[in-house]
């Protein structure tokens, strides 16, 4: 919605966040009260705008959304989404301003079927996450499931490939991040597509 992430405050935060949710609902990738989305309002000290938990993603408002401190906990109370703290340490990482979590069938279709990660090459749509369309294999990791958003973010730090903004959580859902909402969006749009072309072809 906005590339200065930094101008906004936790209600307009809330209302980007609505938004993008009722996208990504609406093609049937957070059914249920699935997935959850945040954005970086600072730094330093890290704070986010998540989404808070148990709602239905396609009918979020502008106020259900919680402001989280670099591990993922409520700073002025509410109750975030359970994954914030993977969304805090995946910021922290990578230096995204947006993270996206959404529970697609073919990441947790493909996840099942490449457990040791995907690869892509000679697609055009490898742009859309900033490779270049021939002459290189992409590969989108695929790390284990856990309860425990500690031993994830382990996980998705020992095997993310700075060349692809996304991990598939195996059994569970995709994670994609960008530097801000929209480009967050446009890499969650490009990897389910990458991920929807794979799972057609097998
Ligand atoms: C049926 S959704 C199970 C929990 C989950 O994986 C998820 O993405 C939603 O959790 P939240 O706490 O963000 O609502
Ligand atoms: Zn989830």
């Amino acid at each position: 919605m906005t590339a200065d992430i930094s101008a906004l405050d936790l209600e307009e935060a809330g209302a980007v966040l609505a938004a993008e949710s009722a996208r990504f609902a609406s093609f049937g990738w957070m059914r249920g009260t699935s997935g959850n989305l945040s954005v970086v309002l600072s730094r330093d000290p890290l704070r986010l705008a998540v989404t808070a938990s148990g709602h239905d993603k396609g009918e979020l408002t502008p106020a259900d959304v919680v402001l989280v401190d670099g591990g993922g906990a409520a700073v002025n109370g509410g109750k975030p989404s359970a994954e914030a703290e993977l969304h805090a340490r995946v910021a922290a990482l990578t230096g995204a301003g947006a993270v996206v979590h959404v529970h697609t069938v073919a990441s947790v279709a493909m996840g099942r079927r490449e457990p040791g990660g995907i690869v892509f090459s000679d697609l055009e749509m490898l742009k859309g996450v900033g490779q270049p369309a021939h002459g290189v294999e992409v590969t989108l990791p695929v790390i284990a499931n856990s309860q425990d958003m500690k031993v994830l973010g382990d996980r998705l730090e020992a095997a993310r490939d700075p060349r692809m903004p996304a991990v598939v959580v195996a059994g569970h859902g995709l994670y994609v991040w960008g530097a801000d909402p929209r480009q967050a969006r446009h890499h969650t749009e490009v990897v389910e597509w990458l991920l929807e072309l794979e799972l057609s072809q097998r």
